[in-house]
């Protein structure tokens, strides 16, 4: 093993400290404290794990959380008629639905009833839109906390060569815009891309969310090339579960420059990075400048 280990967890600590000290300052200054709402529908056990989790962690940082947990029945009507309520509620700055949600609710108009500046989770298509056109945006959370680590790992990243593999909405193609913004040639490769090997091979940077466990082996890595994996896979091992990436970690530990590891890697930095975007969006909301704690 050669390449440096990416600690998520140790930054993502270090973001919600920065956050904390921020949501200090303007609730001592202008009087105001970011409030941040989850919804969960349903009882998908790892949506609860992730829904607790922002809720303990918006209370450490010093801002208000609204939690509501709604039955898996829930219709599409009501939970609209929760989002209207929501934006507008004055102590609420940040709205979050939890995703997957049960199949009689469609994500699409749900996503896009939150109010853009509320949107924490950069879903709606109003910022996928001004993400894409270099406009001031909510960004998704996932790709931000990729773009800071992989900025505090390089430095400047223009010039890099970045392969995006997978195209989702809420990491793939959000992931490929900020890279672009920040001056790298990206490559979004997908399941029908032809030579995956050689496209991942020619990567300074290669960010996989693709949600295939250890799809992408260590020899398809350049050597010294960063590696950011998004997977968070569930995988049998030995009678019981266990997670792993999208790349083969061991494998790929051993050629590139730095990696992040799974579990600990980029997951830790979705959740601090929703907390700043929910900073962000209060001083937004009310008009006071936006710190800069390395948001896009
Ligand atoms: N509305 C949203 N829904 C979902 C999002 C999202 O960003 N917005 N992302 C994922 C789930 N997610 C946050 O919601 C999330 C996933 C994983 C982690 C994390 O810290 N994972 C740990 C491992 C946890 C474990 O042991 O299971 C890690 O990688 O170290 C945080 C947040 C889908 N839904
Ligand atoms: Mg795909």
């Amino acid at each position: 093993m050669s390449a440096r280990i990416i600690d998520g967890k140790a930054f993502a600590a270090q973001l919600r400290r920065r956050v904390a000290a921020e949501v200090d300052r303007i609730r001592s200054g202008a009087g105001v404290t970011p409030g941040l709402a989850v919804v969960l529908v349903g009882d998908d056990p790892a949506s609860q794990v992730y829904v607790r989790a922002k809720g303990r962690q918006t209370v450490e940082v010093g801002m208000e959380s609204f939690e509501h947990r709604l039955p898996d029945t829930t219709s599409e009507a009501d939970l609209l008629a929760l989002i209207g309520r929501l934006n507008a509620d004055v102590r609420v700055h940040g709205i979050l639905v939890q995703l997957p949600l049960p199949p009689q609710i469609d994500p699409a108009h749900v996503l896009d009833a939150i109010s853009p500046e509320k949107d924490v989770d950069g879903f709606h298509v109003v910022n996928a839109g001004r993400l894409s056109t270099g406009q001031e945006a909510m960004v998704p959370c996932t790709p931000l906390g990729c773009l800071m680590m992989l900025r505090a790992e390089l430095g400047v990243l223009a010039g890099k060569r970045a392969v995006v593999v997978g195209r989702s909405n809420i990491v793939g193609k959000p992931m490929a815009q900020l890279l672009l913004a920040d001056d790298c040639t990206v490559t979004i490769a997908h399941s029908r891309t032809r030579d995956l090997r050689a496209v991942v091979r020619s990567a300074d940077i290669v960010v996989a969310a693709v949600g295939r466990p250890r799809m992408i082996p260590g020899d398809w890595i350049r050597p010294g090339a960063t590696v950011i994996d998004v997977g968070i896979n569930r995988i049998a091992a030995g009678g019981k579960t266990r997670l792993v990436g999208d790349v083969d970690y061991d494998g790929a530990a051993d050629v590139a420059g730095a990696i992040t590891p799974v579990p600990g890697g980029v997951g830790p930095m979705t959740i601090a990075c929703l907390l700043s975007n929910t900073l962000t969006a209060c001083c937004r909301i009310h008009g006071l400048p936006a710190p800069d704690l390395g948001n896009a």
